[in-house]
């Protein structure tokens, strides 16, 4: 058999392959908007090989879930064994039996709260944010974290963080009582404790963490459902003002900490979701928006929905 195909044929085909596209891209906005699960969606290609369902590649699947950036795509993918060129119909029976069970485990877990890393750079607005959320949504469950810094005026034990010596936080290190722990802006060791965070969403409430780059990364090792956030400035002028105007910092700790801050906004993209702060209530609702347990796995407002 040789030569192309006819004209007609082929102008046909090409109508073809662009209402493929837009069937495919319309299961994505389902699955995104919360009206169809992607487990449903998976299920549908795996029983009708000509379904828009079928020609959806598995990376756009996973990407219009909540919660899942590219950075965590990918990671699932691996996790999987599945080349990110796949389309959900050109599965293998292992990598479908994979991932329906990764799919149903995330399904299945709306009883359990949301646990969600708010973390960003220094004076981003990072406490303002989450002290907004504390005010406005007592549901959620901001963690206390404990550190060996000693305590500002005005700040109780129990409220701000839980005030330990070394000792004592040598002490939780070796109870395996932290969830993650940090040394950070090379001063005092900061920590999460993880009873409170554990109970909390076992009984379905969401819980925040407002901790700094290393310990983000630490809680996605450990807790890989966790939502990963990162706030982000204005611009970064908009961050330097922030910093001088919080005026809680000697001339030389601000240049260490814009210093870190370069590093930590040069990591952004290990993130699930960027958040910019420029309006504290409307970035707050952002992140509140990430903790509500979802219906189905899909999610209100994607990356794309934050600025870059
Ligand atoms: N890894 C980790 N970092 C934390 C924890 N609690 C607070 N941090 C971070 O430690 C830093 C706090 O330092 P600082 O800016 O002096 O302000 P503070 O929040 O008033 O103590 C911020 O970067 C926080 O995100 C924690 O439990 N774990
Ligand atoms: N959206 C915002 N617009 C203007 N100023 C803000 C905003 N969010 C926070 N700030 C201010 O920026 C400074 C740093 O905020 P803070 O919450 O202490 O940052 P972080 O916890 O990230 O170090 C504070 O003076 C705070 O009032």
């Amino acid at each position: 058999m040789t030569g192309g195909m006819p004209e007609v044929d082929r102008a046909a085909a090409s109508r073809a392959a662009v209402a493929a596209r837009r069937a495919r891209a319309a299961v994505k906005s389902a699955v995104a908007a919360g009206e169809r699960t992607a487990l449903d969606v998976a299920e549908t290609a795996w029983r009708d090989p000509a379904s828009a369902e079928s020609g959806l590649r598995v990376p756009e699947l996973l990407g219009s879930l909540r919660g899942l950036g590219p950075a965590r795509v990918a990671e699932v993918l691996t996790l999987l064994g599945i080349a990110p060129g796949k389309r959900v119909g050109g599965l293998g029976r292992h990598q479908r039996a994979r991932l329906r069970e990764w799919l149903r485990a995330r399904e299945e877990t709306p009883g359990r709260g949301r646990l969600v890393v708010l973390a960003g750079p220094t004076a981003v607005g990072k406490g303002t944010v989450a002290g907004y959320i504390r005010a406005h949504h007592p549901d959620v469950l901001l963690s206390v974290s404990a550190t060996t810094r000693a305590p500002r005026p005005g700040e109780v034990d129990g409220v701000h963080y839980y005030f330990l010596d070394d000792a004592g936080f040598d002490d939780l290190i070796a109870r395996d009582e932290l969830l993650e722990w940090a040394q950070v802006h090379s001063a005092a060791r900061y920590g999460t404790p993880r009873p409170p965070v554990e109970a909390a969403l076992a009984s379905g409430r969401s819980v925040l963490l407002e901790i700094d780059l290393q310990g983000a990364r630490q809680v996605r090792a450990a807790m890989p459902d966790a939502v990963l956030v990162f706030l982000l400035p204005p611009s970064w002028e908009e961050l330097v003002r922030r910093l001088i105007g919080r005026g809680t910092e000697t001339p030389e700790e601000q240049a260490r900490r814009l210093e870190t801050a370069r590093v930590e906004l040069a990591a952004q993209d290990e993130f699930d979701e960027l958040v910019v702060n420029d309006d504290v209530s409307r970035a707050a609702q952002e992140v509140v928006d990430l903790l509500a347990v979802p219906s189905g796995g899909a999610r209100p407002s994607g990356r794309a929905g934050s600025a870059r």
